[in-house]
């Protein structure tokens, strides 16, 4: 068997949080602690390097320790900006995607993902459940980054399009434990809160 190649992850914590109140999401808290924080938590033992994307309060964000890097693409482009930076910045061949939002995320999303995409030779590998693929739960081949570059270049902005360009597998987990829920309200916030986890 090969060894496994090394694995850049990233948090995408670029958004503008504007169903919460415009706030940064991913310094809002859930327990006494950033929602960031428990993402960080849950990636870092799953990848080789963490950095972090972020647009507004970077000082905060370092704070977590680890490298902190805004879109390189203007005017809050989405979550493909960020991938853009991060494929930019990573230091492995493999990037590995987390949403600033999503604090329960799986402790084996990486190396799911990472078989799938090994064993079909696939450019990009994301999660789904049940019949909804979950495309900021991705990993990646940086050498993709010219094509995103020319995608994002002629105005593609929709994650599940670029995706669509590209080699794909989709990899199905269980949602028993709302591993892929990501918090977009206050009310949602305070759902997730009720888990017991
Ligand atoms: N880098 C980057 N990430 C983004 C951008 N927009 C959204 N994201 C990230 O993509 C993921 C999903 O974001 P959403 O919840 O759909 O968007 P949001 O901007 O955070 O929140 P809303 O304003 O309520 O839609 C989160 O991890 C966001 O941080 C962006 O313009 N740049």
């Amino acid at each position: 068997m090969s060894a496994r190649e090394k694995i850049t992850g990233v948090i995408l914590a670029g958004g503008q949080g504007r169903r919460m109140g415009s706030v940064d999401k991913g310094l809002v808290e859930l327990r006494g602690r950033p929602m960031a924080e428990w993402v960080i938590e849950r990636l870092r033992p799953q990848v080789d390097e963490l950095i972090i994307n972020a647009n507004q309060n970077a000082e905060r964000y370092a704070t977590f320790g680890y490298p902190v890097f805004p879109d390189d693409i203007g005017g809050f482009a989405g979550p493909l900006a960020g991938l853009h930076a991060a494929l930019s910045r990573a230091q492995h061949p493999l990037v590995a995607t987390a949403p600033c939002d999503s604090p329960f995320l799986p402790e084996d999303l990486v190396e799911r993902l990472y078989r799938a995409l090994d064993a079909a030779g696939a450019e990009l590998a994301v999660a789904r459940t049940f019949d909804q693929p979950h495309p900021v739960f991705c990993l990646c081949r940086r050498d993709v980054l010219p094509h995103l570059d020319e995608f994002l270049a002629s105005g593609g902005r929709k994650i599940d399009f670029w995706y669509a360009t590209l080699k794909i597998i989709e990899v199905q987990f269980d949602d028993k434990e709302a591993a892929f829920r990501n918090i977009n309200t206050r009310d949602e916030l305070d759902d997730v809160d009720r888990i017991d986890r």
